[in-house]
């Protein structure tokens, strides 16, 4: 049997033993004969509707409709068109799809505005109130002033609503829209979108048990996510979601389809609009009442390098200030909702290669009708896709579509109810709306699924970095890529389909994993290519790799720091628990917007754990017997260590990168503003010179990214992506080390530096801490220089720097 026919013996064998558990359902397959997808339960057929909620209206029978009869007629799906959506709606959730519901939903919004939201009045009430205090108004026009303004308030938000809300015009136009959809979304993934039927019927069950919203909560990573969501909830009878969407979404045409299917759209920024938020919270609370779910992608924006993004906090707020409202405002004890963390994987996400431009630094290619049209078009192409090979025989992928498997897991659902645990609590500000998020997003992080390419992407980064070869050969990689599985299998006790993968991975003999590794460069890599005859690899432009490492990276992300710490100190007296703890302590919380540290409760991620289970692995020992925190330890298998820490150093070089050009941008542009003013009159005096005195945040990520690659002062080109640029922009911010505020028009964000003694030692002691033309160590080693970057991390403002220079100088060294 030859290896990859074995191989394949042994995928097969994985496949099945997942089968009974994970991903066992291709959402693409069979959606026309057979649309509605059977529940691991069956579905309680005693009553007509299960979902209790006034007015749940049946739609009556099929109207006529050309549209839909031109679809049955042209793409002959007719015997079971009627069968998709059927039973979503007004059976098992709220028919939102009823005129009824849709009048009642317009006559909801239309008389908060007009007379049930006493917000609005206050607002236009301090409005004119400042129009009499600046005198431009009399007293005895405030009344007719004051209707004047709610009226145009009260039209503004109206046509906003009718731009901005979904309309959900009939269950036959999900059908159309499943239907064509499904036939694009066949072409463009013929490998399939895969998700478990367990989860989605442990969902159901929950929800059947007592319905009420479900909160899904994916992560972020494509425009597709969206459009998957809807297509599993149409084929396991589940009600579509209403999607909180950005406005760059509502383009021609296609806006109007987007809310058709439930799209709420949203400004990008709300810029404190004093009813926008309040009206949104309406609408929200409207679908919330009525148990309609709702999804949201609390990151906010689509990651670009594979990582999660923080959370945004404004939905989350407004779900639950609708709950502590409805619950003891409006005396509805029973108002709840089950939040659904979900997980989705792409093998290769379909904007990859706009996303490799945009970590460059160039700007975001705007979203428009043309672009959508060319996406579904590209289906359509008869293309065939056949693998080209260079005169050198490398694979070249650089005309190839490139998709891969997407896949979809579901983390543990809970209720509000039981997050918040306190029926004390009346207040949203009472609520941790932090730990909310994080919650969510560690749950995502937990089932995140751990594609084969992700495996392959983790050790091609992990041996660029150690070898620094532009060409090397599959079999020089293979060492690296079994001690790569080798420790994700250690941190994926908790993933049942992960740990399978990777245990069978492990069983593989050097020429299946020769050719896993072929065939996954392959099949998703423009810049890495590969050479089959010679078995070669040649590494194009390395950034490739970020997102596939980046899959991954959260699982080991904590030891690559202590290895990188025991680098740094080993051959000292400083290489002990006491400092190397304090080193850690600084640099998770560099790295914590990066890696959600925050409410990580996984006990393998804490310092001694992992000098333990590195003591434990043989790759560091203690020379010292006793358990004293002062034992030093030393490095047995530098290899080992050198090829985890360096996964590591692309993190905290970025800081370097970012806090070295905010200091030089900003002390051209003051030079340059010192000039201008003194040449200026009075009468060139402009309302807003912030423009010329700091750095603009996107002119500053431009700024870094252009000198940064022309001075190469790394190795990695990762540490120099606009990703983790901005998120180190806003943990300095966070450290009041800078301030990141708007002009007055709102338009734009400036970098100002606030405290420019403490962002040079932090600065100091990143460069020691990277070793960059320097061998000093002073702020790594010495406790009281230590202890005052902790101070900073800290937020402690109390901070003695006097402290700290009064030791540097006695001891000779620099601050
Ligand atoms: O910021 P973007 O371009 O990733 O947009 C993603 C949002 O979902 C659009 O509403």
């Amino acid at each position: 049997m030859s290896t990859t026919t074995r191989r394949q013996e042994k995928k097969k064998g994985v496949a099945e033993s997942v089968a009974n558990s994970d991903f066992d359902v291709n959402i693409l397959h069979d959606p026309f004969e057979n649309p509605n997808i059977d529940l691991k339960f069956p579905l309680p057929i005693d009553k007509e509707t299960y979902v209790d909620v006034e007015d749940n209206y049946e739609s009556l029978g099929q109207s006529f409709n050309i549209l839909n009869s031109a679809i049955r007629m042209i793409l002959g799906y007719g015997a079971n068109y009627d069968e998709i959506y059927s039973k979503n709606e007004y059976k098992y959730f709220l028919n939102k799809h009823s005129d009824e519901f849709k009048t009642k939903f317009k006559n909801y919004m239309n008389s908060k505005l007009e007379k049930d939201d006493t917000k609005l009045d206050e607002i236009v009430y301090d409005l004119i109130n400042q129009e009499l205090n600046m005198k431009l108004i009399e007293a005895k026009d405030f009344k007719a002033r004051f209707k004047e303004v709610k009226k145009y308030m009260v039209e503004f938000y109206k046509q906003n609503n009718e731009k901005n809300l979904p309309t959900f015009p009939s269950h036959n136009f999900v059908r159309s829209a499943y239907l064509t959809v499904m036939t694009i979304m066949r072409r463009l993934f013929p490998k399939g979108i895969w998700v478990s039927n367990q989860d989605i019927s442990n969902l159901y069950q929950k929800y059947l048990e007592d319905p009420m919203s479900i909160i899904w909560t994916p992560s972020h990573q494509s425009h597709l996510d969206y459009i998957i969501l809807h297509l599993i909830c149409v084929r396991f009878q589940m009600a579509t979601p209403a999607v909180i969407a950005g406005e760059n979404l509502n383009v021609a045409v296609v806006g109007g389809l987007l809310k058709g299917l439930g799209a709420v759209f949203i400004p990008r920024t709300f810029n404190n609009e004093l009813y926008t938020e309040r009206n949104l919270n309406n609408v929200m609370e409207f679908l919330l009442i009525n148990k309609i779910p709702f999804e949201v992608f609390i990151e906010g924006t689509r990651s670009r390098d594979g990582k999660l993004l923080l959370p945004k906090y404004g939905i989350l707020k407004s779900l639950v200030s609708i709950y502590l409202k409805q619950r003891f405002e409006e005396h509805n004890p029973k108002f709840n909702m089950l939040f659904q963390p979900v997980a989705v994987t792409y093998e290769r996400v379909y904007e990859n290669d706009e996303f490799l431009k945009e970590l460059k630094g160039d700007d975001k290619k705007q979203e428009s009708l043309f672009g959508i049209l060319s996406v579904a078009g590209s289906a359509f192409s008869n293309k065939k896709d056949v693998i080209i090979r260079d005169k050198q025989g490398f694979t070249d992928n650089s005309t190839r579509k490139l998709t891969g498997k997407i896949f979809l897991k579901l983390g543990e659902s809970f209720t509000l109810e039981r997050f918040i645990d306190n029926p004390e609590i009346r207040h949203e500000k009472d609520v941790n709306l932090k730990k909310l998020g994080f919650t969510i997003l560690h749950e995502i992080n937990r089932n995140s699924f751990l594609p084969e390419v992700s495996i392959v992407g983790t050790a091609l980064q992990a041996y660029n970095y150690f070898a620094n070869k532009a060409i090397f050969s599959v079999q020089e990689l293979i060492p690296v890529y079994r001690i790569v599985v080798e420790a994700l299998l250690r941190e994926n006790e908790s993933s049942k389909t992960n740990k399978i993968i990777l245990q069978n991975m492990l069983k593989f003999s050097d020429a299946e994993l020769s050719s896993l590794i072929i065939e996954q460069i392959t099949n998703f890599f423009r810049h890495i290519k590969v050479n089959d005859t010679k078995n070669l690899i040649r590494i194009e432009s390395p950034i490739e790799l970020l997102y596939y490492k980046n899959l991954t990276i959260h699982l080991i992300i904590q030891r690559c720091l202590v290895m990188y710490i025991i680098t740094l100190l080993n051959g000292t007296e400083h290489c002990n628990r006491r400092i190397i703890g304090k080193l850690f302590y600084i640099l998770t919380g560099f790295l914590k917007n990066e890696f959600l540290f925050d409410y990580d409760e996984n006990e393998r991620n804490g310092m001694s754990f992992i000098i333990q289970d590195l003591t434990d692995l043989g790759v560091i020992s203690k020379s010292k017997a006793e358990d004293s925190e002062y034992a030093i330890y030393t490095i047995d298998d530098p290899n080992f260590v050198r090829l985890f820490a360096n996964l590591a150093q692309p993190f905290l070089e970025s800081y370097v990168v970012l806090i070295t050009n905010i200091l030089e941008m900003t002390s051209n542009l003051a030079s340059n503003y010192a000039r201008a003013k003194q040449q200026q009159t009075h009468d060139q005096i402009i309302l807003d010179d912030d423009e010329l005195k700091y750095p603009t945040t996107k002119g500053l990520l431009k700024y870094i990214i252009a000198q940064s690659r022309k001075k190469a002062q790394f190795q990695s080109l990762e540490s120099i992506n606009k990703q983790y640029l901005v998120s180190d922009l806003y943990y300095l911010n966070n450290l009041q080390l800078i301030k990141i505020f708007k002009n007055k028009a709102k338009t734009k964000a400036f970098v100002q530096i606030l405290n420019p003694r403490d962002l040079q030692v932090i600065n100091r002691f990143l460069i020691q801490l990277l070793h960059v033309n320097t061998e000093e160590k002073n702020l790594l080693t010495d406790e009281i220089n230590v202890n005052y970057v902790i101070d900073i991390t800290n937020k402690n403002f109390e901070r003695d720097i006097g402290e700290l220079e009064r030791v540097s100088k006695l001891r000779g060294s620099k601050i």
